[in-house]
């Protein structure tokens, strides 16, 4: 498929370079060709969002093309007066990321929450589409039936959108159960901009394939998996859906509940790719997202991509650590800083476990740190690095 890509340049350049680059991706996600990038300098105009002489301009460069594409949501108004002047199709950036949405979702979850923000992104375009067909197909004389009809379509996209509301919650509460399940283990969140490496990374912890590839959402799910740090404890490392600007309203809504994981980890690793010439917007608008999501999660900056040559001048932000994902850089430093930040509360203790109670022993050494051991005559002396309460909880095992 072919399309004309058009942007407005009202706000500062740079911001606008990006912009551009990533609708360009977003369309090579979704399989569409760009054939050329229509731009103007002006604010958007209400009814036709550039200007008359723009849209004029636009509708002599089609040739072959299926479609025009707007850099930023069209209002109703905006799409339907738009789709009349070029009598083509009419897209925006938010139709491009929920179509990436809805081919990469997986998950029951995932899927139903991309429908939400479907249904809401549609419900008010509906009638913009019908006004048109039904005036294409008879004038005045239909309007009434059309609106009728456009009443029967929007009764009917309301009543689907509260059945899939109520099948989200049921998931979502399944997912809930489930989560509390995970024992003593600390949470890890990979968190960051699309593209910046954090299936990668969590495919290096966890050594098991999440899928990941050079391309914007390549991670739709909160996939969770268990990993062994250096200091023999397990922990649980999620990943999740990468962050872009402008990421339609009702996508952030709809996935809500799935980053609510990241509010109740331990820790964030927030996934910069530091070879990036917009790492530092970047970062911004992660961080924006979560403060949106009303995340305050104890955060560390993963400067990511360490192997290619730094794209803008980067002052990092404590706490922090450079690597590289894909070449296993500084992995061993990135692990010293996470155990450094998940255990700060545990604290050193020296427990006496009788040889009969061989199953404590081994419960201890998964649960905890182990320091040292040592095989005395009647019991075995472990000093290990245990969350507080643990002192209390085996007060009667610190004696011989
Ligand atoms: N050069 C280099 N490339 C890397 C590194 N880490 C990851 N990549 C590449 O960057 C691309 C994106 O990696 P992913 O792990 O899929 O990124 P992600 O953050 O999960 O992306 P989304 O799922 O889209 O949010 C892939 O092509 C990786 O091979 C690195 O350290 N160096
Ligand atoms: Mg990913």
């Amino acid at each position: 498929m072919k399309a004309i890509l058009v942007a407005l340049k009202y706000t500062t350049d740079y911001d606008f370079d990006i912009s551009i680059k990533e609708l360009k991706e977003l369309c090579r996600a979704c399989q569409i060709e760009v054939t050329h990038i229509v731009t103007q300098a002006a604010d958007p105009n209400k009814t036709t969002y550039v200007g008359i002489g723009k849209i004029k301009e636009i509708r002599h460069l089609i040739e072959d093309e299926d479609m025009v594409i707007f850099n930023e949501e069209l209002t109703p108004l905006q799409l339907r007066n738009i789709s009349d002047l070029l009598g083509i199709e009419v897209k925006d950036r938010t139709d491009l990321i929920l179509r990436i949405f809805e081919s990469r979702a997986r998950t029951k979850e995932a899927k139903l929450q991309v429908e939400v923000a479907r249904l809401k992104y549609e419900l008010p375009r509906l009638a913009g589409a019908h006004e048109e067909m039904y005036s294409q197909q008879g004038g005045s004389g239909f309007r009434g039936s059309g609106e009728q009809q456009i009443e029967i379509e929007r009764r009917h996209i309301r009543r689907h959108m509260a059945q899939v509301y109520k099948e989200l919650r049921e998931v979502t509460k399944e997912r809930q159960t489930q989560r509390k399940r995970r024992e003593n283990m600390k949470v890890v969140a990979l968190v960051g901009y699309t593209n910046a490496g954090k299936s990668t990374l969590l495919n290096l912890f966890t050594q098991k394939k999440v899928y990941s590839e050079d391309m914007l959402f390549a991670t739709l799910e909160t996939s969770t998996r268990q990993a062994v740090l250096k200091n023999n404890r397990t922990i649980l490392m999620s990943d999740t859906v990468g962050f872009i600007s402008q990421l339609p309203h009702h996508l952030i809504e709809a996935f809500k509940s799935t980053l609510e994981e990241v509010k109740e980890a331990d820790l964030i690793l927030h996934v910069v790719d530091a070879s990036s010439p917009y790492a530092n917007k970047q970062i911004e608008v992660t961080n924006m997202v979560l403060k949106e999501l009303g995340v305050e999660t104890p955060m560390l900056y993963v400067y990511n991509k360490c192997d290619l040559e730094q794209a803008e001048f980067i002052v990092p932000r404590d706490p922090y650590v450079f690597i590289s994902a894909k070449n296993n850089l500084h992995i061993d430093k990135l692990e010293d800083e996470i155990i450094k930040i998940i255990y700060k509360d545990e604290e050193r203790i020296t427990l006496y476990i009788p040889y009969e109670e061989g199953d404590l022993y081994k419960k201890l050494i998964r649960e905890t740190t182990l320091i040292k051991e040592e095989f005395q005559d009647e019991c075995i002396a472990i000093t290990i690095e245990a969350p507080t309460y643990y002192a209390n909880k085996y007060s009667r095992y610190r004696k011989v």
